[in-house]
């Protein structure tokens, strides 16, 4: 049985006083028994570390260097985030892809960064509306993962997370049918298990693109989507609380 996850991914949206009353409006209501994670921008980790400390709500970075230390002007490592107490990090997420020329290439070896400072890597992968409407959809997201697969080890890919999050999805409202979805979730289980199938079982694959409370159930049920990675909807304390309930 693999225990569902639900993030929150804030994007570039925070401020100190909506970090606080965001995070205080979340633990004062019941937590759902679906793991939850929240991912701040950078300034706010400490915060969000801070107020969460005493919950079993975790807290990820929203990417980290390629590199371990050095002259990378503006660039945060995974061993600042490890330092910080960061326990996740999203890596190759479509906004980065598209505004900051994320590659696969780069993804891997951040993913070993992260692994070895002892960070859980989210890794996303997912199609653009005209590669689906080209029927590349599997060749796309298997050209993301297949990099990965070959590239880790079997000890550091059994801790590794992937977000299928279709690009046409994002932040639109359009949200892939439960069923679409749950065809990419399997074709990429069935990717890592040519490797190794007790591992591709175990993995979890998360689902993200305007998943909202009311949407959140029937993607959820099906077989082979183990949680959410949830944008606009995880900045509402309710909503996000709520999509945790539907993990249930
Ligand atoms: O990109 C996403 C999460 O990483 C999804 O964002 P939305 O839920 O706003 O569509």
């Amino acid at each position: 049985m693999r225990q569902k996850l639900v993030a929150g991914n804030w994007k570039m949206h925070a401020s100190q006083q909506m970090v606080t009353s965001l995070l205080e409006k979340m633990l004062s209501k019941q937590a759902p028994s679906a793991k939850l994670l929240v991912f701040p921008p950078y300034p706010y980790l400490s915060q969000a570390i801070q107020i969460l400390a005493e919950s079993n709500i975790g807290v990820g970075a929203q990417d980290c260097s390629q590199a371990e230390d050095g002259a990378y002007t503006g660039e945060v490592s995974a061993t600042m985030l490890a330092d910080l107490g960061v326990s996740h990090v999203l890596l190759g997420h479509s906004e980065r892809r598209q505004y900051h020329s994320e590659t696969d290439a780069s993804v891997v070896e951040k993913a070993k960064r992260a692994l070895a400072a002892g960070i859980i890597p989210v890794i996303c992968v997912g199609e653009t509306l005209a590669q689906r409407e080209a029927g590349e959809t599997n060749q796309v997201v298997s050209q993301q993962l297949t990099p990965l697969v070959k590239q880790l080890s079997l000890a550091q890919l059994q801790k590794v997370v992937v977000a299928y999050e279709p690009v046409w999805a994002i932040g639109t409202g359009l949200t892939a049918t439960p069923e679409q979805a749950q065809e990419v979730h399997a074709f990429l289980r069935s990717l890592v298990a040519k490797v190794d199938k007790a591992l591709a079982e175990k993995m979890l694959f998360l689902y993200g693109g305007s998943m909202k409370p009311d949407n959140a159930a029937s993607l959820l049920k099906m077989p082979d989507i183990d949680g959410g990675l949830i944008g606009g909807a995880s900045l509402d304390a309710d909503q996000f609380l709520a999509i945790g309930k539907a993990a249930e």
